[in-house]
């Protein structure tokens, strides 16, 4: 699908904001791509429909975490989590974009999963770190992604559980298993 196509789809969908954030997503996720080899169209797209399902109804939701059988540990954490499942479903069903890693890396861009993609990776860490993030520590894993888009998102793991934590929520687990993926699986 053409950019200015997508675009126009998923302006519909978010506040004024939120579009702002998706633009600044899709240009980090096209130059994290380039930077680590990713598909440089495939990132566009994705980034560009991440946050497609984010100002659903709660209701609407659910209503489809449970019909379609999606991961029902899902329904007893922050709401938060849900748009992300969600949006992968209904991209699929409303704008027929059914390329599985496209769909894959806006269903895993909040909690993450063991096994991430590349192209999962480059989509979490861009959405991380657009330039319209403002939030301690996201300078210093823009400083990563420069060089290591690996501890970049190690980095952008370990904010997230550590912020929610110091407020005393919940975190989702799933967001720990991604985290131990990551670091068992390196060398240093
Ligand atoms: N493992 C987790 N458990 C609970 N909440 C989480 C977890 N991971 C991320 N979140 C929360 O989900 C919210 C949405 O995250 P995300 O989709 O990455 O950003 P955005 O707000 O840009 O959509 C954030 O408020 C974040 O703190
Ligand atoms: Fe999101």
């Amino acid at each position: 699908m053409e950019r200015s196509k997508a675009l126009s789809i998923v302006k519909g969908q978010l506040t004024e904001h939120r579009y702002e954030h998706t633009l600044g997503v899709m240009e980090t996720a096209i130059w994290l791509s380039k930077a680590n080899g990713a598909d440089e169209k495939k990132a566009e797209i994705a980034a560009i429909f991440h946050d497609y399902a984010k100002f659903r109804p709660k209701e609407e939701m659910r209503k489809i975490i449970i019909d379609q059988g999606f991961k029902q540990d899902l329904l007893g954490f922050n709401s938060e989590l849900w748009h992300a499942p969600v949006g992968a479903y209904l991209v699929e069903k409303e704008v027929g974009i059914n390329d599985h890693e496209i769909l894959d890396a806006i269903r895993f861009h909040t909690s993450g999963r063991k096994g991430m993609t590349l192209l999962e990776k480059v989509i979490y860490v861009a959405d991380y770190i657009e330039p319209g993030r403002h939030f301690p520590g996201v300078e210093e894993v823009r400083e990563l992604a420069k060089t290591n888009l690996e501890l970049a998102l190690i980095k952008s793991i370990q904010n997230t559980i550590v912020f929610l934590m110091k407020k005393n929520q919940p975190v989702y687990p799933d967001t720990f298993y991604t985290y131990n993926d990551l670091v068992t699986k390196r060398e240093d």
